[in-house]
């Protein structure tokens, strides 16, 4: 039972979190690993609103650190439901960091979770539909569908590469790579 459709707004959630010290990594800076967990905190609490059961995460997608977020600022992760299939949920994630002293906010990353909504015998369970509300939400459905589509041919096409990849046919595209061939004498 999926019970009865529901908004994308109904999901949307927002965790705030000051980044304290003890975030940091040798470089002075928050460490991914935290501001990941924190994302898929978010994700979690957004997918589960939205399916009504408990929710794990399967895929994460276009994690990029592209700017460092300093000690002291407050980080804020906006989620929101942008597709539903059967039983899986993309969710998008958009990450800021405030400076509190000067206000300035940036933004820093944006990422996508699929999370599988599960039943109490840890089935895939079938979520709500989603209502559109808003030409962003339908936007950001349709951006998912093709999301879901590019990633499936790159997997394919993935699989093809390494099912067809003969190593010693291959040493001819490694000439201008930045790279030294140097096998031991039992390879
Ligand atoms: C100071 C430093 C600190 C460092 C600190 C670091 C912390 C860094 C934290 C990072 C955070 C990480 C994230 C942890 C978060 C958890 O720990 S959650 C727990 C981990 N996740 C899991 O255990 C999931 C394990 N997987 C499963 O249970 C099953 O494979 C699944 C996902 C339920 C799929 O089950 P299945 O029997 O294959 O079912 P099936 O019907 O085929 O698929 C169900 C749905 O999944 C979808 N699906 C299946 N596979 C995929 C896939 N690969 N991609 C997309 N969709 C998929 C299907 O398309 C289907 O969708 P619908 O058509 O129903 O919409």
């Amino acid at each position: 039972m999926s019970g009865a459709a529901k908004p994308v707004s109904k999901s949307q959630t927002t965790i705030t979190e000051l980044m304290i010290p003890s975030y940091a990594n040798f470089g002075g800076k928050i460490h991914g690993g935290i501001l990941l967990s924190l994302m898929d905190k978010v994700a979690y609490a957004c997918s589960s609103k939205h399916a009504g059961t408990y929710c794990v995460t399967v895929s994460v997608d276009r994690v990029e650190f592209l700017k460092p977020v300093e000690v002291g600022e407050l980080v804020s992760l906006h989620a929101s439901v942008n597709y539903v299939g059967r039983s899986s949920m993309i969710v998008g994630i958009r990450v800021e960091a405030e400076h509190v002293k000067n206000s300035t906010v940036r933004h820093t990353n944006s990422c996508y979770f699929t999370m599988v909504a599960k039943d109490d015998h840890d089935k895939p369970a079938e979520v709500p539909k989603l209502i559109l509300e808003t030409h962003n939400d339908v936007r950001r459905f349709i951006e998912a569908m093709h999301m879901k589509e590019i990633k499936s041919r790159i997997n394919e096409q993935l699989d093809d590469v390494k099912s067809t990849l003969h190593v010693n046919e291959a040493m001819e595209l490694l000439k201008k790579e930045r790279c030294v061939i140097a096998f031991k004498d039992d390879e």
